[in-house]
């Protein structure tokens, strides 16, 4: 039995006292019995929202992690610096991670097994461009990335992955999958990963879907056997919204 996940990516939103602010809101409301509630938030915000999380049911993630342990690698942040604040997820291999900062299969993958190096989860980002979808290419697109992200990981480790497939035509833009659509490639993901492993640990893989998801749509994705959850931007960024989108996943 798989948990829901409900995880909100603020990307590059918010100071640490919006931050605050936001917690002190959802907390107590965001947290729903059977499902994940996750934050995955920018860099400077994530000490304080790992205090103000504490003896909560809510978990705090970053948005990017560096695949070595530290160095001369200016502007970055390693693993280990995360498990230290007490992060608990890392979401690897954002389409905008790759489209603006120029992140291949292999980056995310050594970000993967860094993630697994330091304890923290991955939230691991596939999908097609709008292109790709037009030429029929959106399941060759999803398992070339999901073969790359996985390899080198054990069967156990790889159970632990949560995937997020978000096809990039639908991130912002109001522009969502079908849940039915959304339903088709998930499936495939997760045969993808069966087709690595085995049909337990693909069984055990979380996939959300992400794009334009909301309040008023969460509960469609949910009702789809195959989709454990939602990664989300825009509408995690109020508290009110995220708190619906956390109810709406039970
Ligand atoms: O990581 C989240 C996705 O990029 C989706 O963003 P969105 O919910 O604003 O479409």
């Amino acid at each position: 039995m798989r948990k829901p996940i409900i995880a909100g990516n603020w990307k590059m939103f918010k100071t640490v006292s919006e931050a605050t602010a936001f917690f002190a809101d959802v907390k107590g409301k965001a947290e729903v019995d059977g499902v994940e509630a996750v934050i995955c938030a920018p860099f400077t915000t994530l000490p304080a929202l790992v205090e103000a999380a504490k003896g909560t049911s809510i978990a705090i993630g970053a948005q990017n992690v560096h695949f070595e342990d530290n160095g001369a690698y200016t502007g970055e942040i390693s693993g280990i610096m995360l498990k230290d604040l007490g992060v608990k997820y890392v979401i690897i291999g954002h389409s905008e991670r790759r489209a603006y900062f120029a992140e291949t299969d292999e980056v995310v993958n050594k970000k993967v097994q860094a993630a697994f190096k330091h304890g923290l989860t991955p939230i691991v980002c596939v999908g097609e461009k709008l292109e790709e979808r037009e030429a029929e290419q959106t399941k060759n697109v999803c398992k070339v990335q999901t073969e790359a992200a996985f390899q080198g990981l054990s069967a156990a480790q790889a159970a632990e992955v949560v995937i997020a497939y978000e096809p990039i035509w639908a991130i912002g833009t109001g522009k969502s999958s079908t849940s039915a659509d959304a339903e088709d490639v998930i499936a495939f993901i997760r045969g993808v990963v069966a087709g690595l492993y085995d049909a337990a640990t693909a069984n055990a893989v979380r996939i959300q879907y992400g794009g334009s998801v909301k309040p008023n749509n969460v509960s469609e994705y949910m009702g789809q056997s195959n989709i454990d959850g939602a990664l989300v931007g825009g509408a995690s960024l109020e508290p009110a919204s995220f708190i619906q989108l956390v109810e709406g996943a039970k």
